[in-house]
């Protein structure tokens, strides 16, 4: 169900710089440096000496945690079976008995190994388990959503909440002894903290480019939770498990010295240190200080190894989801002076994003075009105009949380309010997009080919991909590089061939032309201009004025201003004699129109003015045409 369009007098105003601060994100890279200079050799300096000791930190853990569990698997083998020998009994240690001995003349040494083994199989269960349920309920929340995420993740902060131990206890008390009542206690208690992480990074990557790509050319969202979002999230739910093991030795332990958990027969790590609570009050110390030692050995060394696995990953950014266009009100009539119907055709849309503040972002407002087969329209404008967001919605891909409201039709079918099967059915086989973000658009870890012949086996056409990347212009043996090896040029054309995989009838290219060279963004735009006369309406967004003006490709073109068109009509009259005072400066700042900067700021879009002209810019001293 959608949502109406709030109030636009309800939203306040903001400072305009705020987003410009945001953009200018700091530079955050490393910069070690490396030593120059004939002494770098002799004497290492400070920061070379660094690293060294970062790798020993990094090494020490796993050398320690390996040790110890070759000391629990091997010693109990290397021992056999040990029989009381009560003249053996509290011996402290020494040369015979490295450990000492307990009171039933038991080798500490090898019945510590043996203890250790016994918790960290049952630790391990307990983690494996609490990770599959964590890993199942946060892809769950983060795929599914909405209420079940809301759901979900209530139900991961109520557990969270409770006191673990006194759960564990609980359960354990109810069936004493048994061992998948304990596995039990401590699964169902440690699981939230892994789900809140699956769940965290699933979304974290589901907002990337190339899962919206996916999503654009036809993927369903088992196919998405399968090949980007579970494969994502796995090492981090791996590193969830390693450190979940030390807790779950540490509830073990707890449980059996409190003389419910494992028997003395099962000795873990647990059960020895409540035997040993009697004889410390004789003095034999060694008898609690060898299962403790160990005890703490281990879960120091699995909590630095798990400090060297979870260092080295970058952060992610969050962005937005693939929801579905809640578009509203009623299908209106073909108001088209045209005969011929239009592939895609808006009117009044409508539509305002959420912000995190509770404000909204008036993107589009009232907004009416028509893309039609075998022509090309150029939507132009200032970066946030709302060009990027009106795409997103022919696509039925709105970021969660859009209000809006009019009519989209896709040929013939209106789509206000359709859910996302429909949008399914139609994105990349009705409409393909060609996303900005070029390289980007592909999972960065395999070649390009691949991945394009997923698209077209996802759409089911029978193209291949030789012939897609003949179409755009690439050589066939483009399809064996991967992402960061495609240039600028290559990328967008790549781009356009995974987009025209499933023989789309309209093609959206947003930005084809950003970060190319004059002579490269015009060939770009006339392979644009081929696929329009192939037959297929053809949406280019840009900024580049100067590229349509020198390559004439554009039928129409409309021109965007703080989330309105403010003018539309035949490219070559709107470039040449642009009406509206915003396209007058817009041309006027070409290079041919004597590069005449644009006077200020664009409105803010959570504030914009009723009738946007450039008189409302901020910091606007000089204002063009008019
Ligand atoms: N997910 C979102 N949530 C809230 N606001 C958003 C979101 N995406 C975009 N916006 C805002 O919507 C407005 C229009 O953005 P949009 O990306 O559509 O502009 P654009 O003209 O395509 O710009 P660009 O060329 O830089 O992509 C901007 O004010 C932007 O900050």
């Amino acid at each position: 169900m959608s949502e109406p369009v709030p109030d636009p007098t309800s939203p306040t105003s903001s400072d305009p710089l705020d987003s410009q601060t945001a953009l200018g994100t700091p530079d955050t890279r490393d910069t070690h440096h490396a030593v120059t200079g004939p002494s770098a050799d002799a004497v290492p300096s400070p920061a070379v000496a660094r690293p060294r000791r970062r790798r020993a930190v990094r090494i020490l853990p796993a050398a320690t945690l390996a040790a110890l569990v070759a000391y629990a698997v091997l010693v109990p083998w290397w021992a056999g079976t040990q029989t009381a020998d009560f003249a053996r009994a509290l011996l402290p240690p020494g040369p015979g008995q490295w450990f000492g001995t307990d009171h039933s003349g038991y080798d500490l040494f090898v019945r510590s190994a043996e203890g250790l083994r016994v918790s960290l199989l049952v630790a391990l269960v307990c983690a494996v388990v609490a990770t599959v349920l964590g890993v199942a309920v946060g892809a769950v929340a983060a795929t599914a959503g909405g209420r079940v995420d809301r759901l979900l993740m209530r139900t991961t902060d109520g557990v969270n909440a409770l006191p673990h131990l006194l759960i564990g206890v609980v359960i354990v008390a109810l069936y004493p002894g048994s061992l998948p009542a304990i596995i039990a206690s401590i699964a169902l208690t440690h699981w939230p903290q892994i789900a809140r992480v699956v769940r965290a990074e699933m979304l974290s990557v589901r907002s990337s480019e190339y899962v919206e790509a996916a999503y654009l050319w036809g993927a369903s969202r088992g196919q998405v939770l399968g090949r980007h979002l579970l494969p994502a999230a796995l090492p981090q739910a791996l590193v969830g498990l390693v450190m979940l093991v030390p807790h779950a030795v540490w509830h073990e332990s707890t449980l059996s010295f409190l003389g419910l958990g494992l028997s003395p027969d099962e000795a873990s790590l647990g059960t020895l240190l409540e035997v040993a609570r009697g004889d410390v009050f004789t003095g034999a110390w060694w008898t609690l200080a060898a299962p403790a030692g160990v005890l703490v050995a281990t879960t120091l060394s699995v909590a630095g190894l798990t400090r060297a696995l979870d260092g080295g990953r970058p952060g992610r950014r969050r962005g937005r989801g693939p929801d579905p266009l809640p578009v509203t009100l009623p299908p209106d009539g073909d108001t088209s002076p045209d005969s011929v119907p239009p592939l895609v055709r808006v009117r009044s849309l409508t539509l305002r994003l959420p912000t995190d503040d509770g404000r909204w972002v008036h993107a589009a407002t009232e907004l009416d075009l028509d893309l039609r087969a075998g022509e090309l329209t150029a939507l132009v404008g200032e970066s946030g105009s709302g060009k990027s967001t009106l795409a997103s919605a022919l696509c039925g891909l709105s970021p969660a949380g859009t209000r809006s409201s009019g009519s989209v039709v896709v040929d013939g079918r209106e789509m206000s309010g359709a859910d996302e099967r429909a949008w399914r059915a139609l994105r990349g086989r009705t409409i393909g997009l060609a996303a900005q973000s070029g390289a980007g658009t592909f999972t960065p870890v395999r070649r390009v080919g691949p991945q394009i012949a997923e698209v077209v086996s996802a759409l089911g056409t029978e193209e291949t991909v030789p012939e897609l990347l003949e179409r755009v212009g690439l050589e066939a043996d483009a399809a064996e590089l991967f992402p960061h090896e495609l240039s600028g040029g290559m990328a967008v054309r790549a781009v356009t061939a995974a987009a025209l995989a499933g023989r789309p009838r309209g093609l959206l290219a947003d930005e084809p032309t950003a970060g190319l060279d004059p002579e490269l963004a015009a060939q770009v735009l006339r392979l644009l201009r081929r696929v329009a006369d192939s037959g297929t309406a053809v949406l280019v967004i840009t900024h580049d004025l100067q590229a349509l003006e020198t390559t004439e490709v554009a039928d129409h073109m409309a021109v965007m201003y703080a989330g309105r068109i403010v003018e539309r009509g035949p490219a070559r009259r709107v470039l040449s004699e642009p009406e509206h005072p915003y396209s007058r400066a817009l041309t006027a700042a070409l290079p041919a129109h004597g590069l005449h900067p644009l006077p200020g700021m664009p409105p803010e879009l959570t504030d914009p003015p009723a009738d946007p002209s450039l008189t409302d810019r901020t910091g606007a001293t000089d204002v063009v045409g008019g």
